[in-house]
């Protein structure tokens, strides 16, 4: 017998989470299904993990700098402390009771299992099936993309779940990608101890921001005993007894690791989904959305499946865009412009909307501007640990900013400002006639405003 719902959402990470909890607390009729745990990948195997990860390998990294301006620090970094905060505090094992309670105490139907779209309104959950009356949401997240590499498939290689979950660090590692996932990791596994190669095939790290991020992020990572190898491509991968060989195009040695860890990219499956039943493309890499995250009638998607930044934010930013339209509230529709992130390294390299590039790319009549944190006087009174700079990409005609970069040791927050600046297209007129506190970080942007030349 088929079951009835005001709305049923596929996957409860961060955004199908918000999406149900805020539709059953407006009195909705809501079925939530999830197959692993309710939370998604944010809190268990990626942002909240990761996180706590950097935080002790930052603290272990201020402590070996503190000599030079406080004595003698002593740390000795035990992963033991970092490994049992993740499993205790942070996920309580790998359970989810805690989260499904949360949501259960809003009314959510919290159903266990593998979701599927049979048509329009409807999903199949083993052997029951939910007609949804006012339509079916998609939160189906991502999972890592394993590139076609010879050999990889067939050996134990980590994802980003054995990297998080990990009670022992191993004595070497082989990252594969140099993105967000490569380089905060990476770094961290150093700073305890484990002897880190990162390989990217692009040429630097953070291929996707600013050359300098990438840059900074390579001299960062060296600096703590990272080897950083770009422009690398995979030939082969092996595993023996005593680990992994690597062996890469155009190079005789092989790279050797205990572990080898795969962070190269996420991707999604629709043809599970059966997205086929309601007329979408079940090869296609993400599901199609309008404004409104309207994926056809009675159907909407948010988060990676969407394939608009896999970023806990981006979800939870869908997330209120669907819960107001499916409760017939007007409102604005998703805007990507100024869609920010931050990479958590030491230090952070965060950045908003469009990089110099880009921005060149669409034609834009473009001026930059680039400040070293260390000029500033807060760099200096901060001293080692201090690396960073602000860029800034102005759209010369209108006057306004349309992408920044922010580094540094509160390079993630520094960037709020701009953030809003370029959201809310402040003129950098405006923007240059503001008091900025004297000595913070973002006095740089200050300078950065006056440098755009
Ligand atoms: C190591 C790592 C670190 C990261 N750090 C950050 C960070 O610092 N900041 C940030 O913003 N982002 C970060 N991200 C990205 C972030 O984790 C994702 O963008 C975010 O989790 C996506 O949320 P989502 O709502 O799309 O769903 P997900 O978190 O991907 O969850 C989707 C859920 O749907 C379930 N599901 C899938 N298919 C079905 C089905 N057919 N039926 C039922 N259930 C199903 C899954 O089991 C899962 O629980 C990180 C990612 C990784 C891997
Ligand atoms: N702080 C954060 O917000 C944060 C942290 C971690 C992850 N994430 C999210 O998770 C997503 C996945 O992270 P990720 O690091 O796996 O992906 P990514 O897309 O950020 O980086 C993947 C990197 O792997 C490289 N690559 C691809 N194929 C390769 C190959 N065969 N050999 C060598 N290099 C190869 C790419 O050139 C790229 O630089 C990111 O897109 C990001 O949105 C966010």
């Amino acid at each position: 017998m088929t079951e009835q719902a005001d709305v049923v959402v596929i996957g409860l990470g961060p955004g199908g989470e918000d999406v149900a909890g805020a539709l059953a607390d407006a009195g909705l009729d809501v079925v939530g299904i999830e197959a692993e745990l309710v939370g998604g990948e944010c809190p268990y195997w990626a942002c909240v993990p990761s996180k706590i990860m950097i935080r002790a390998g930052n603290l272990v990294a201020e402590a070996r700098r503190s000599f030079l301006l406080a004595g003698p620090g002593e740390v000795t970094p035990a992963w033991s402390r970092v490994a049992g905060r993740i499993r205790d505090e942070a996920t309580h094992g790998w359970t989810d009771q805690l989260a499904t309670d949360r949501l259960v105490a809003k009314g959510v139907r919290v159903v266990r299992g593998t979701g599927r779209l049979t048509g329009p309104r409807r999903v199949a959950v083993g052997d029951r099936t939910f007609a949804a009356r006012r339509g079916v949401v998609l939160a189906t997240g991502s999972r890592p993309r394993i590139p076609p590499v010879a050999g990889l498939a067939a050996t134990p290689y980590w994802t980003n779940r054995d990297a998080m979950a990990t009670p022992e660090l191993p004595t070497s590692m082989l990252i594969l990608g140099g993105g967000a996932i490569g380089v905060e990791v990476a770094q961290v596994f150093a700073r305890f101890g484990c002897a880190t190669t990162v390989v990217e095939g692009g040429e630097r790290l953070l291929s996707r921001e600013e050359p300098e991020a990438g840059d900074l992020a390579g001299t960062a990572l060296r600096a703590d005993g990272v080897t950083v190898l770009t422009d690398t491509r995979i030939a082969r991968v092996d595993h023996h007894a005593d680990g992994f060989t690597v062996r890469r195009e155009g190079a005789e040695a092989p790279l050797r690791a205990e572990r080898l860890l795969v962070a190269t990219g996420r991707t999604t499956d629709l043809a599970p989904l059966g997205v086929d039943t309601v007329g979408l493309e079940p090869t296609a890499h993400a599901v199609p959305t309008d404004g409104q995250l309207r994926a056809g009638a009675g159907l909407w998607a948010i988060g990676d499946v969407t394939g608009r930044g896999s970023f806990t934010h981006v979800s939870m930013y869908q997330a209120k865009i669907v819960v107001r339209d499916i409760l017939g509230r007007p409102g604005p529709e998703a805007d990507y412009r100024a869609l920010p992130r931050v990479t958590f390294t030491d230090p952070e390299i965060a950045a908003v909307g469009l990089t110099e590039r880009q921005a060149r790319a669409q034609g834009r009549h473009v001026r930059t501007s680039l400040v070293p944190v260390a000029a500033s006087t807060r760099g200096w009174i901060h001293g080692p640990g201090t690396d960073g700079f602000v860029k800034l990409v102005e759209d010369a005609d209108r006057g306004v900013l349309v992408g920044a970069t922010s580094t540094g040791p509160a390079g993630g927050e520094v960037l709020y400002g701009l953030n809003v600046a370029v959201q809310t297209e402040v003129p950098v007129a405006r923007l240059r006639h503001m008091i900025y506190t004297y000595p913070t970080f973002h006095r740089v942007v200050e300078t950065a405003l006056e440098a755009l030349g």
